[in-house]
């Protein structure tokens, strides 16, 4: 999916978080890292239109994402950095379910689909579970099901092993590394990034290197050095 940002920026309230940016993605692995405050969410929530460009245009598979903001929505799924937040229903397979209302499916293939997309994140176990009840680890995998079940094409995820214990860390790589779909994920766990394709790093609100892991990663040590 070719992910298109052209001269666009965005300012909250006359302050710049995000200075005019053009560039296209269209890599499977793609990291963003930076230091707090750089502007990581900010650009990674204009991919899906959570965040309107202040400036210029972002377009998702063709579709702009204030002009055609729905359709370009579907295309993006994003993961908060507290997950918990955006499940809706109290038990998760309701939660799960709810993401399929209004598309015209039947009961039958919500539950057929409820039960695929748990069983592709290896939680069918979790289906009855209550959400806040989680651990850490269940609750990403939880909303990554959550989001996945609607099929979008990208998954942007914002910190998803913040918090996490090793173990759960090695799952959330694993399951973010195999995953068809293409992926964006914002991370201060820079180990996570070892098989990524391109990795954004930003400072004060500007790309400051695009670049491999290794070499985004060492100009990244130089800025949070200084
Ligand atoms: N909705 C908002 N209203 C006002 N200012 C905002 C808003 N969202 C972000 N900002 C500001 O924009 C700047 C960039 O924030 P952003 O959340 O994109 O940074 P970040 O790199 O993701 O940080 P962190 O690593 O701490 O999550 C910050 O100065 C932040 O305070």
């Amino acid at each position: 999916m070719e992910i298109v940002f052209s001269d666009a920026s965005v300012s909250f309230a006359g302050r710049t978080a995000l200075h005019p940016l053009s560039l296209t993605l269209f890599e499977r692995r793609i990291g963003i890292i930076g230091l707090n405050g750089s502007g990581k969410t900010t650009f990674a929530r204009l991919i899906n239109g959570l965040v309107r460009p202040t400036t210029g245009r972002v377009t998702i598979g063709g579709l702009d994402t204030v002009a055609d903001e729905e359709a370009a929505r579907g295309r993006a799924g994003f993961i908060f950095q507290n997950p918990q937040h955006q499940m809706i229903l109290p038990v998760l397979a309701e939660d799960i379910a709810f993401g399929l209302k209004n598309r015209g499916l039947s009961a039958t293939e919500i539950a057929g689909r409820t039960e695929a997309v748990l069983q592709r994140f290896g939680i069918p176990h979790l289906a009855r579970r209550r959400i806040h009840e989680l651990s850490g680890g269940e609750t990403q995998l939880a909303a990554i099901a959550s989001v996945m079940v609607t099929g979008p094409d990208v998954l942007i995820l914002d910190e998803p092993t913040n918090q996490l214990d090793l173990k759960n860390r090695r799952l959330i790589e694993k399951t973010v590394a195999d995953l068809p779909e293409q992926a964006i994920v914002i991370t201060h766990d820079l180990g996570l990034l070892d098989s990524f394709d391109r990795v954004l790093l930003f400072h004060q609100g500007r790309l400051a290197a695009d670049a491999p892991p290794e070499d985004a990663i060492s100009r990244y040590r130089e800025i949070a050095a200084c």
